[in-house]
């Protein structure tokens, strides 16, 4: 087969490009009340109400836990009562700033550099990209410049790391870590009620999944579908936070690791780099394909609630640079065998994760260069079933899990606090092929099904799923 999708919509000046059109609007639309185009929603996901709360708490308690039971005071011994007790003792009464709770310079350094995100932003170059159509029948328009956020970033920490005094001044991100977890708390915490209450006084679009009527669940879910602030409609909070405050402090934070690592040994551990350069090169490959977050359910369907606000501001840079860290106070020395074979598992899941992603991106832009078969559903939409995607449902997924254990591996073996990302990330990537595939099923009705018969491997290709197994032993 060849003839692939119909090529994007030109825009109205040469960068204006637009992202898949995931909505087909009837032909001769009528006008809907804002109660029909927001229609309530059932509060199902994450266990509803109890769970989305647990989850609300549970989550920024282990991003305490992770550190207080993980440090260069007490060790890494989450698994020893001790261990426990002595990082008890350590809450409130931490030697060094690292481990106090609050501090308002940290705070105010937080402030800083979310305000710098926001005007580099602001004030450097991007394209200007159309988003997918939403249900009322607008797109929105979103200005993709993370990556010169980033260069502009790292050539600035370069000008840092290269003057006298410089790597030590670095490591006042490592030095300050729980006030900086605390700090990005508030400002999710903040961020995620405000846009909730201000979503029931702007009239904007609702996400279909977060507006139940219950408090935490929507909290927690997220009730606004694309929140701005007042007065600058062009700012769009969930894609800024998507990809650039957290993704970006999780490398700073790494950088930060390692020059505490060098201060104290005098040199970089092969574990370290590895970590480094590959945790590393995951922001930056993500803000090179920035513009492929606009068709993530993310962006596409959820809303903008504690989930994202937390997940993006605290989550993700100060859990995922848990291997860091621990490598700066456990320095590990891989040696060339053990590192050929983690950088061998990191270099294969990134190429799958690349491969199956440009594939589908190429695809759903209109190009498909590798002349792959795909079936063409009711819905319009074409669907691919050779190359990555007919191998299995979400081989990108399997390739970010190779990637995740290539990121873990480097920590040795002396605690498994340390592969808390790989656990996190395997249920993380489970549940969201699950959300992912009842959407799809929603979407494309029956041809999802012939889909699914075609392709019959949900992540891993060729590894039916347990679930699978209990389906067809159900049937036999
Ligand atoms: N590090 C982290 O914390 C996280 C990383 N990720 C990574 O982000 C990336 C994006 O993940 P995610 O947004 O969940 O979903 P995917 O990139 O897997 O996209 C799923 C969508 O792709 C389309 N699709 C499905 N099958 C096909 C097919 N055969 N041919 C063409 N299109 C198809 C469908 O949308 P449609 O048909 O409408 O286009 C479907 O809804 C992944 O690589 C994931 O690993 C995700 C979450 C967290
Ligand atoms: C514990 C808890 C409540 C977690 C919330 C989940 C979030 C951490 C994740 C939900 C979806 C995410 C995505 C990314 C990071 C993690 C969260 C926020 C992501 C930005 C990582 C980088 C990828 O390239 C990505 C842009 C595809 C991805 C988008 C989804």
């Amino acid at each position: 087969m060849s003839d692939p999708q119909p090529s994007n919509e030109e825009g109205t000046t040469t960068t204006v490009i637009t992202a898949t059109t995931h909505l087909t609007l009837p032909a001769h639309p009528v006008p809907l009340t804002y109660e029909e185009l927001n229609p309530k929603s059932q509060p199902l996901e994450f266990f509803g109400p109890i769970g989305t709360f647990a989850i609300s708490l549970l989550a920024p308690l282990f991003t305490y836990i992770f550190f207080y039971t993980c440090n260069d005071a007490v060790g890494c011994t989450p698994t020893t009562l001790n261990g426990w007790k002595h990082a008890w003792n350590l809450v409130g009464n931490f030697p060094s700033a690292a481990g106090y709770l609050w501090e308002w310079k940290a705070f105010a350094v937080y402030l800083g550099w979310y305000v710098y995100c926001i005007v580099c932003w602001k004030v450097l170059p991007g394209d200007e990209i159309k988003g997918n159509l939403l249900r009322d029948g607008t797109r929105k328009s979103y200005k993709m410049n993370g990556l010169y956020t980033l260069i502009l970033t790292l050539g600035l920490s370069l000008g840092i790391l290269l003057n006298p005094g410089g790597i030590e001044l670095y490591t006042w991100l490592y030095d300050h870590w729980v006030p900086l977890v605390s700090s990005s708390l508030a400002m999710a915490t903040f961020q995620a009620l405000w846009v909730y209450g201000y979503s029931y006084y702007n009239g904007e679009l609702l996400a279909l999944g977060g507006n139940s009527g219950n408090f935490f669940y929507d909290f927690f879910m997220g009730r606004p579908l694309n929140p701005h602030p007042p007065f600058f409609p062009s700012f769009d909070i969930k894609t800024f936070n998507e990809v650039r405050p957290g993704m970006i402090l999780w490398l700073l934070l790494n950088i930060s690791c390692a020059c505490e690592q060098y201060l104290r040994l005098g040199t970089i551990t092969d574990s370290m780099w590895v970590v480094l350069i590959f945790e590393g090169w995951y922001t930056v490959d993500c803000l090179i394909q920035e513009h492929t977050i606009l068709n993530q359910m993310d962006i596409t369907t959820d809303g903008f609630g504690f989930m994202l606000s937390m997940g993006d501001l605290t989550w993700v840079p100060f859990t995922y640079g848990l291997q860091a860290r621990f490598l700066a106070f456990h320095p590990v020395k891989m040696g060339p065998v053990y590192t050929t074979i983690v950088v061998a598992i990191t270099l294969v899941g990134n190429y799958i994760f690349r491969q199956a992603n440009n594939e589908k991106g190429n695809f759903r832009a209109g190009k498909n260069p590798k002349n792959l078969e795909y079936m063409t559903t009711e819905r319009g939409t074409k669907l691919l079933t050779s190359g990555w995607w007919g191998r299995s449902r979400h081989p990108n997924y399997f390739g970010d899990w190779l990637m995740a254990l290539g990121w873990c591996l480097p920590t040795g073996f002396s605690t498994p606090l340390t592969y808390y990302y790989i656990v996190y990330f395997v249920i993380l990537l489970l549940h969201r092929q699950i959300r992912d595939d009842e959407a799809c099923r929603h979407k494309y009705g029956k041809d999802w099904d012939k889909y699914c018969e075609k392709v019959p491997y949900k992540i891993i290709p060729y590894v039916v799923s347990h679930l699978q197994l209990v389906d067809q032993l159900n049937e036999d």
